[in-house]
């Protein structure tokens, strides 16, 4: 599988590269970055993946989540994917939330959607057997966070797939698409009006359903203007007490939706996955 450099900058004593390659299951090109700390020769680091909310790409977190210093701290590779496919060929939508930047990490099932809109099979499937091939990766030790769609993606995600996942967390998250607008909307559009069909890519109904992590960490700011109406935490809380399901989600006072909140907690959700994944 073919890779492209687009660039490799210094940082933190590492790189951060930024890469590009045609994918089978989006039909398009994609583009993700990927720090790499200085490690000994022939070392294989564990990985943290990053789930991007609305409107991302992969450069959001990137240049505004200040991920590197606690990633080379503790010899973590981070990797950012793109939120959808992109290109004059693929749909798009009015609206940020749906289409191009709102991929929703689900497999579309519907038209004009289901061609490109493929980013569960990219992200579970295809990115990783790339980047296994190019980067000095452990895959043995893997975790995933994420932020707001990004949240939602790397709960779900994990969730179903325990094997793969060794930690999990995120950042204001939408918990139950089911459960608010933005889901409803995604949802509905990429696979239709059936809401069973809805449910494994909901991290409260994956939950109910029997679906396990060892442990999760979430961090929610309470000035979140989407709290209330679109990422709905509570219902996360309630699911995993019902469930019995461990998990710790925070509820931090006076942040916002955006990246200075993210770049506030990064650090400590990057020593929370590298404490798992380096045992
Ligand atoms: N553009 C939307 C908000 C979209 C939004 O807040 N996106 C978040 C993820 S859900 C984000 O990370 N935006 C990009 C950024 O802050 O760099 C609005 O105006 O309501």
């Amino acid at each position: 599988m073919s890779l492209e450099t687009v660039s490799a900058n210094r940082s933190h004593g590492g790189t951060q590269g930024v890469y590009r390659h045609p994918s089978a299951e989006t039909g398009t090109e994609m583009t993700f970055s990927v720090f790499v700390p200085d490690h000994a020769p022939g070392a294989r680091l564990p990985v943290l993946w990053y789930l991007s909310g609305l409107t991302c790409t992969h450069a959001n977190v990137m240049e505004k989540g200040e991920f590197r210093a606690a990633c080379a701290q503790h010899g973590v590779i981070f990797i950012a994917p793109d939120t959808s496919p992109r290109g004059d060929d693929v749909p798009d939508h009015d609206g940020y939330d749906f289409g191009k930047g709102a991929g929703f990490y689900v497999d579309a099932t519907r038209e004009p959607w289901a061609q490109h809109f493929r980013m569960r099979a990219y992200i579970e499937t295809e990115l990783p057997a790339l980047v296994a091939q190019h980067f000095p990766v452990d895959m043995a030790r893997q975790g995933i966070t994420g932020h707001s769609m990004g949240g939602h993606g790397a709960l779900t995600t994990a969730l179903r797939n325990p094997d793969r996942f060794r930690s999990v967390s995120a950042f204001s998250p939408i918990v139950s698409p089911l459960h608010c607008p933005w889901g409803e909307k995604a949802l509905g559009g990429y696979l239709g009006d059936d809401r069973g069909s809805w449910r494994e890519y909901d991290a409260c109904a994956l939950i109910e359903d029997g679906a396990r992590v060892p442990d999760l960490l979430v961090d929610q700011g309470t000035a979140d203007g989407f709290l209330e109406e679109q990422l709905r935490t509570p219902l996360l809380a309630a699911a995993c007490k019902k469930a019995g399901q461990p998990a710790t989600i925070r509820m931090q006072e006076g942040y916002d939706h955006s990246y200075y909140f993210i770049s506030t907690f990064m650090a400590e959700h990057v020593g929370w996955h590298a404490q798992r994944l380096n045992a």
